[in-house]
């Protein structure tokens, strides 16, 4: 289990109090203790904290200044780290002082019950005899002997490195971390750009076990002569993406290249109309229209580091393909992109575009994404050398992971950018289309741990969910295997693929990703079905509406809109995945027939 909570200890100047505030700790902590040499000083401008619990720090302290100090400086919480006796505990008790009482890990646990009914929690730290701030750790198997109701923070040297054993700490009552000298530049002065990383590492390591599943889906459902390609990058990605040169290059290429931060739109009119405060997530304002490109841009980078020169990629609506030839040939790397035969007629724009950007493209047969995706894992059997760049949130672990991190900068710029505009960094409602399920993915990513927000997933219901001629993975799909991972496909009785059928070439997959499924089988997400009739429709209202003509997937999400119950002055984020130009001889046809059939 990776915890949420972070408590970060032991700031003297008010300049790296408030630079550390703006990274949302759960918990600041300021010492009150003389002799350490992080203590705060006599008269602090303690006003300066701006967000976090504030936690005051005392050692061998006497009642009544540990109660002045609380008292002046407004302090929420009193971590305790000497042999209290249970009467003083008692007594800051009645005083209503939320306890911390820290426990120095040498002494038998036993001892830690007299503590448990006046403590909110309990902090183990390593036993030093500086009281804290030793920088060293203990040993957290010790850990699984703690049996007590009160829940606990980890501490005690705690550094950047950690994260991973963060994660399999498996206790029910584990609660936070604690952070101190090992993100200091020099004692009570600590690193932002070190803590930042630990916050991006430990997001990261987030929802997927160390085998790729998400509760019962995911996993690595490969033919054995895949195995060598997909150990590699297993055992190489996390190492590569956390290091520091390569999010260096990354986020300059996010920036510069790809044009992000996409901004946080609010649409006026589609508020008015629907009685809520609607916002749209300009993915469509990417480089080459789509969120795809978030995703190429990391997966090649990631590519070469491995030392591979070839890309190799499937591509439905074109745009992961165009995506990916775009990144190659900035990045000077071979590229060829598999694509079923019926969307290189649907995208013959995009399919021009790939070439032109000095990609090879590898028709498939009478096929769609599901036969490009097949094509290409064939290739990549013979062709081990290359690199196999998913575009979505399926196929063996790590891809789910990889993709979903990569996209998951969207979310992250929707919470900076919802706490400027409504002050609050999450919406009532965040919805997304899904096919394969990228742009969900990283729309949620970062707040799929916040209850509160509840997530809407735009599947594609095609001519209708009673037809044959639909998508909606969720309501037709069962658990099976699908281009590599368990997860909730469509299938028929033999356990043979269904065609699906959406008129957005980027929906018409059979199946969702493993997180997707997680998300559906356990309610975090709901999943409603748009045909291509209300899609169309939604995609002519953004367009007149807001002057904004969305990609056919992207209107699937618009067309969640009169479906919902919007009460007034809720905060709904759409994410507009890409921009409609592709789809421009589909909207068009679409409306001909329609007009025809009404004459
Ligand atoms: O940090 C100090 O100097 C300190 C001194 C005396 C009592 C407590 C102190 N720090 C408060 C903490 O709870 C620390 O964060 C905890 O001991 C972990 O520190 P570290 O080992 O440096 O990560």
């Amino acid at each position: 289990m990776i915890t949420n909570k972070v408590k970060i200890c032991g700031m003297k100047h008010p300049q790296n109090i408030n630079s550390i505030s703006l990274l949302n700790p759960d918990f600041i902590g300021v010492i009150f203790y003389p002799y350490s040499p992080r203590f705060i000083g006599i008269s602090f401008p303690i006003e300066i904290f701006t967000t976090g619990k504030k936690v005051g720090v005392f050692v061998k302290n006497s009642i009544e200044n540990i109660l002045k100090k609380i008292q002046k400086y407004a302090i929420e919480f009193g971590q305790i780290h000497g042999d209290e006796s249970i009467e003083f505990c008692e007594e800051l008790y009645k005083n209503n002082v939320s306890i911390i009482k820290v426990i120095r890990v040498n002494e038998a646990f036993s001892v830690i019950q007299k503590y448990t009914n006046y403590s909110l929690y309990i902090l183990f730290d390593t036993h030093c005899k500086e009281f804290g701030g030793s920088g060293r750790k203990f040993s957290w198997e010790k850990i699984s002997e703690y049996a007590f109701d009160t829940k606990f923070l980890l501490s005690g040297g705690i550094g950047i490195k950690d994260v991973e054993s963060i994660k399999n700490v498996f206790h029910t009552k584990f609660f936070g971390i604690d952070l101190n000298s090992k993100f200091e530049i020099e004692p009570g002065n600590k690193n932002r750009d070190e803590l930042k990383r630990f916050y991006h590492k430990k997001k990261f390591m987030k929802f997927v076990d160390t085998k790729g599943f998400y509760g019962e889906f995911g996993g690595t459902f490969i033919p054995e002569m895949l195995w060598p390609n997909i150990k590699e990058l297993e055992n190489n990605y996390p190492k590569i993406i956390m290091e520091k040169k390569f999010q260096y290059t990354l986020q300059s290429l996010l920036k510069d290249f790809v044009g992000r931060p996409t901004p946080l739109f609010y649409c006026e009119e589609l508020s008015k109309k629907y009685e809520a405060k609607i916002y749209l997530k300009r993915e469509d304002l990417n480089h080459t229209g789509a969120h795809k490109i978030n995703n190429t841009v990391g997966q090649a980078l990631l590519a070469k580091k491995l030392g591979k020169k070839k890309i190799i990629a499937e591509t439905g609506a074109g745009q992961h393909g165009v995506a990916t030839a775009t990144v190659c040939a900035i990045l000077n790397m071979d590229c060829i992109v598999f694509m079923g035969d019926t969307d290189i007629q649907r995208q013959a724009i995009n399919v021009d575009r790939m070439k032109m950007l000095g990609a090879t493209i590898i028709p498939v047969k009478t096929g769609t994404l599901k036969d490009a995706v097949n094509e290409a894992l064939r290739y990549w059997i013979d062709n081990p050398e290359s690199y196999y760049l998913i575009g979505s949130v399926v196929g063996p672990h790590p891809y789910p992971h990889i993709v979903s991190f990569f996209q998951s900068i969207i979310s992250e710029e929707i919470q900076q950018q919802l706490k400027e505009k409504e002050g609050c960094e999450y919406p009532d409602y965040l919805i997304a289309s899904v096919g394969g399920g990228s742009n969900a993915a990283g729309a949620f990513y970062h707040f799929l741990d916040n209850l509160s927000v509840k997530l809407i997933a735009a599947e594609a219901a095609g001519l209708g969910l009673k037809t044959n001629k639909t998508a909606s993975s969720t309501f037709h799909g069962s658990k099976g295997v699908l281009h590599g991972s368990l997860t909730l496909l469509m299938q028929d009785e033999y356990g043979q693929i269904i065609e699906p059928y959406s008129i957005s070439a980027g929906l018409d997959y059979p199946g969702i990703g493993p997180m997707h499924s997680h998300l559906f089988y356990t309610n975090r997400a709901q999943f409603i079905s748009i045909t291509d009739d209300e899609a169309i429709q939604a995609g002519y209202e953004l367009s007149f509406l807001q002057g904004i003509i969305p990609a056919i997937e992207s209107a699937h999400s618009i067309a969640i809109l009169p479906k919902l119950n919007l009460k007034n002055n809720e905060v709904v984020v759409l994410n507009l995945s890409g921009r409609g130009e592709k789809d421009m001889d589909s909207y068009i046809n679409y409306m001909n027939l329609y007009h025809e059939h009404d004459r």
